[in-house]
């Protein structure tokens, strides 16, 4: 049995365990307010504690709007505020359901928006379309256009969305966004335009609305004099988390909400700023206190909890390089012997059995798996590592792989549930139409077409004609969504008639019947947690869980494994020994990132970000070689590397050196030198 606490005294101060920087964070009153926190400053403990302590000095919790960056971290939050609050109240335990407007701006934004719909024109039982059938639907769109078959390569469906979405959110016209992000697209700006125009209108026609909507929404609101008032007035404190990752939208719709910055506090760590590809702009952190008059309170943290001196000084070097960054330096008590490692091998199969040997070696010296993780800048740079620690039975578990909303069994469920919802939108429509035996595209559009008219468009099906081929499986579906429509059992039981339903059609559709199954029955689990169907749409859509059960080497959750993890799923996250992958020039800076300062600048942060994951033990390997796959015109091929740009010479007594295996032959530094120099001047030759 776990010790009984004894009940808290009303009289301890509740702030105690802080230190100086974060109680005055907490404790600031309703000007607006800056906390950069720097990383493993205690960011969240702050943030929770400044609620806790708002709520405490009487603030109504139902007033408080607390916007974060994913949906872990507004649970992990609203847990704290609840544990806080309640302490600091004198209850017992914690306070659930505390804080009913803690979320992701795009699941506040799709609440705000329904439940302002019909004042702005949206049928409120919108559904909401992820990636895929953003992209789906624009596909859709360039074929009615005629566009389909253009002389020379048309952008893809996902470039096509890729640029409409950073012109939303970047609030950008075409013509500055394709020339700058997307310049092999330039000729393309006028048939883009009518694209993205009858994307505009189908997804209106639909009733469909895709992740940008839920901002430019709710910034068009917050541009309407009487909209924004009334949404102003509902929120007494505004605070938003990881404001270094919000784009220009987000940062509007803040301002529109709290014109004045009374209430407002952000919190982030402007050199942790990686999203700029989804258009997230760090000018928004660095430019956030000029924007009021007084300009915003400036409260840094700068007491790093998390890792050794050493670890943290090279990190510090490393960030110290960066031209533009709120002033800070990070600073620790924690001692620590080891300098992290600059771990020199051959290529990238060497750095595998490197890195499978130490987390062995590690173990054997009482360091548990779970508290080991290796981290990459791209998902397919731990390709080698994966088949190794098969090999030798490691187990681990990767973040950034195949997505469980992105599993087709599961898209076709949730399809027939959003079918179900909102009979309008045509992608959901058309792949569930086809999941009935002998109907494809053609008898798909027709049922779609005949639906469309009728101001009841499932009470229509009934009337259309049984597709030839369908037969009896059709009068099933039709029974079923009339069933589901006008709901009869109820949240998540309608769920489970779904399922029922789509079960025989899964084991004729695929011969992996029985392992897809138990990812309808996880799903049947999380429909559990929603009030609504419509809630589980929606919240499903914006923050998809991680795995599927076919994802390989996804172990039971008490066991213990290794995490593999790109950089950017690392963020906001530990680990006592941390090994960073690749690091040599092409893969950080990635290939990709290499074109402007600003796009390096962020790949400097990501590095960092890296960096200061390790509590303890902190290693960067570096494959002498390394494979690329077919990104230029040279096709697959292995690479002379040379060591990453962001670690020059000045940095390298930050670290210890080694070579692995001890045996085998380091490369002579001259020659290493050498070849940094000439394979960029070659790739500079093409930019
Ligand atoms: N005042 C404090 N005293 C002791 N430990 C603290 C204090 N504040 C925070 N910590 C500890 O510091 C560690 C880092 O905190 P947290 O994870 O909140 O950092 P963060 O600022 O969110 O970091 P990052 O931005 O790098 O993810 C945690 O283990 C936390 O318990």
């Amino acid at each position: 049995m776990p010790p009984r606490l004894p009940p808290p005294l009303l009289s301890e101060d509740p702030l105690a365990g802080l230190n100086a920087e974060q109680r005055r964070a907490v404790e600031h009153g309703s000007s607006p307010l800056l906390v950069i926190a720097g990383a493993g400053s205690g960011k969240t403990a702050t943030l929770a504690h400044r609620v806790a302590h708002l709520v405490r000095q009487g603030a109504d919790p139902m007033r408080i709007l607390l916007l974060t960056f994913s949906r872990r971290a507004a649970a992990e939050m609203t847990c704290r505020v609840e544990g806080l609050a309640a302490t600091a109240l004198g209850a017992r335990g914690s306070l659930p359901g505390l804080l009913p407007w803690a979320g992701t701006f795009h699941a506040v934004g799709a609440r705000l928006l329904r439940e302002h719909a019909l004042q702005i024109g949206l049928d409120p039982a919108f559904t909401l379309h992820d990636r895929e059938d953003s992209a789906d639907l624009m596909n859709l769109v360039r074929h009615e256009l005629g566009l389909s078959r253009t002389e020379k390569r048309f952008p893809t469906k996902a470039t096509c969305l890729a640029i409409y979405s950073r012109c939303v959110n970047a609030e950008a016209p075409l013509d500055v966004v394709l020339p700058t992000h997307f310049p092999w697209c330039a000729e393309w700006a006028g048939p883009l335009k009518e694209i993205f125009g009858g994307y505009v209108e189908a997804k209106q026609r639909e009733n469909t609305l895709d992740y940008d909507d839920l901002l430019l929404y709710w910034a068009q609101m917050m541009a309407e004099p009487h909209l924004a008032a009334a949404l102003s007035r509902r929120f007494d404190h505004v605070l938003v988390d990881e404001y270094q990752d919000t784009n220009r939208l987000q940062a509007s719709i803040l301002l529109g909400l709290k014109p004045d910055g009374r209430g407002v506090t952000v919190v982030g760590d402007d050199a942790q700023s990686i999203y700029a590809f989804r258009a997230a702009t760090v000018r928004n952190i660095l430019d956030f206190p000029t924007l009021f008059d007084p300009p915003a309170t400036i409260v840094a943290l700068e007491r790093n909890y998390r890792s050794t001196q050493p670890v943290l000084a090279a990190a510090n070097a490393v960030i110290a390089l960066s031209p533009e960054r709120h002033a800070k330096t990070l600073w620790t008590d924690r001692p620590g012997e080891a300098k992290p490692m600059l771990m020199g091998v051959r290529d990238e199969a060497d750095q595998a059995r490197y890195i499978a040997e130490t987390l062995l070696a590690n173990r054997e010296a009482g360091m548990r798996l779970k508290q080991q993780a290796v981290l990459f800048r791209t998902g397919s740079h731990s390709g080698p590592l994966e088949i190794e620690l098969t090999r030798r039975n490691i187990p681990f578990k990767k973040f950034g792989g195949l997505k469980f909303l992105e599993a087709s069994h599961v898209k076709d469920l949730l399809a027939l549930l959003r079918f179900v919802e909102n009979p309008r939108d045509r992608i959901a429509g058309f792949r569930v139409l086809q999941l009935l035996p002998g109907i494809g595209p053609a008898s798909a559009q027709r049922v779609l077409e005949g639906m469309a008219p009728s101001a009841d468009p499932i009470g229509a099906l009934s009337d259309i004609p049984t597709p030839p081929r369908a037969g009896g499986a059709w009068q099933d579906f039709v029974a079923l969504v009339t069933a589901l429509r006008r709901n009869p059992t109820g949240w998540p039981q309608d769920l489970e008639l779904a399922r029922h339903w789509y079960e025989p059609h899964l084991e004729r559709m695929h011969e992996d019947a029985s392992m897809r199954r138990a990812d309808l029955v996880q799903l049947g689990q999380v429909a559990q947690g929603y009030p609504s169907r419509g809630r589980f749409l929606a919240e499903l859509t914006l923050d998809p869980p991680d795995a599927t059960s076919d994802q390989s080497g996804v172990p039971l959750l008490d066991e213990d494994y290794v995490t593999l993890s790109t950089i950017h799923s690392a963020k906001g996250q530990e680990w006592r020994s941390v090994f960073l992958l690749n690091l040599v020039d092409g893969c950080i800076p990635s290939d990709l990132g290499t074109g402007e300062a600003e796009a390096i600048e962020e790949e400097r942060r990501l590095l960092y970000v890296a960096m200061t994951r390790a509590k303890e033990e902190l290693q960067l390997v570096v494959p002498q070689r390394f494979f690329t796959a077919g990104q230029n015109a040279l096709g697959d091929r292995h690479v002379y590397a040379s060591r990453s740009r962001f670690l020059p010479p000045a940095l390298l007594p930050l670290f210890e050196r080694g070579w692995w295996p001890a045996a085998s032959e380091e490369p002579r530094p001259a020659a290493e030198a050498l070849r940094l120099d000439l394979t960029a001047k070659m790739r500079a030759m093409w930019r």
